[in-house]
C-alpha cells in the first residue's frame, strides 16, 4: 500500500488592506481631481507622478490625513479617517503613518540625534544604526540639524520617520534634494522597510524611473488617477 500523498497547496491569501480612498473629490481655485478611488496593500508601494500642479501633493496630503476632502472618504483600518476624533486621528498620524514631505520639520536648535531620540521616545523602538549607515548620515548625527547639508536633513527626517516604524509611508518628493546615486540609496531603504515591515508606501515624484521601481504607478491627469503599471 502507498503511503498517504499530502498535496501541498499554496495559500493563496488576499493581501491585507493598509489604507482605502473612495470617490475623493477636491479642488481650489480650480478642480484638480474628481471621484478618485485608491487602494494601498500591506507590502505595496504606489507611486503617483503628473504634470506640475495637477495635484500630486494635494492628494498626498488627503491620503495622509492632513487635509479633509472636499467629497470622499479615506478609510484606514476600516474607518474613516476624517470622521475620528482629534485624539484618535492624532494618535494614527503620530503611530502610524510615516509622513516624508519636502519640509523636514527637522527641530533646527537640536542635534541630528536629538531627533532622532524624539522618534524614539514617541514609539519607544530603537534607533536604527545600521539604517544611519546605509543612508550615510551616520558620522553627522552630533551635528546641530543647521549644519547639516539640504541632502542630509532630508535623509535624517527620512530616518526619523522609519524609526518610528509606521505602517504606511507617505513620501513627497523624498529624494528632491539628492544626487542620483544618493536618491537611489534612499529609495532602497524606503522599499527595504516595506518589504521588512509589512508596512506600504505612497511615493509623489518626478522621476519617472524611480517611480517604476513601485508595484503600481498613476498619473494624475485630467482629473483622474490614470494606472500606468
Ligand atoms: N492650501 C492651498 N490653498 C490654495 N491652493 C492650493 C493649496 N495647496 C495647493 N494649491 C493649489 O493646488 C494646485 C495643485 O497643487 P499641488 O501642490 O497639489 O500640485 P503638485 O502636482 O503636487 O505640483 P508639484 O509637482 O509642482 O509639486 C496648485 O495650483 C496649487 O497652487
Amino acid at each position: 500500500m502507498g503511503e498517504d500523498k499530502k498535496i501541498i497547496k499554496p495559500i493563496t491569501q488576499a493581501q491585507k488592506i493598509l489604507l482605502e480612498a473612495k470617490n475623493l473629490t477636491h479642488e481650489f481655485d480650480y478642480k484638480l481631481f474628481e471621484n478618485i478611488n485608491f487602494t494601498l496593500q500591506e507590502k505595496q508601494t504606489i507611486a503617483i507622478i503628473g504634470k506640475s500642479g495637477s495635484g500630486k501633493s494635494t492628494l498626498l496630503n488627503i491620503l495622509s490625513s492632513l487635509l479633509e476632502p472636499k467629497f470622499g472618504k479615506v478609510n484606514y483600518n476600516n474607518q474613516n479617517i476624517y470622521k475620528l476624533n482629534k485624539n484618535t486621528l492624532l494618535k494614527i498620524r503620530r503611530d502610524d503613518f510615516g509622513i516624508i514631505f519636502q519640509a523636514h520639520y527637522l527641530f533646527r536648535g537640536f542635534s541630528a540625534n536629538d531627533n532622532l531620540k524624539i522618534a524614539t521616545l514617541l514609539s519607544e523602538n530603537e534607533i536604527d544604526e545600521k539604517l544611519l549607515k546605509k543612508l550615510e548620515i551616520d558620522f553627522v548625527i552630533n551635528q546641530g540639524v543647521g549644519e547639516l547639508s539640504g541632502g542630509q536633513q532630508q535623509r535624517l527626517s527620512i530616518a526619523r520617520v522609519l524609526t518610528k516604524k509606521p505602517k504606511i509611508i507617505f513620501a513627497d518628493e523624498p529624494t528632491g534634494n539628492l544626487d542620483k546615486t544618493t536618491a537611489q540609496i534612499v529609495m532602497d531603504r524606503l522599499h527595504e522597510y516595506v518589504r521588512e515591515n509589512n508596512s506600504g508606501m505612497i511615493l509623489v515624484t518626478h522621476e519617472d524611473d524611480l517611480a517604476m521601481q513601485c508595484d503600481k504607478v498613476y498619473k494624475l491627469e485630467n482629473l483622474e488617477l490614470k494606472e500606468l503599471k
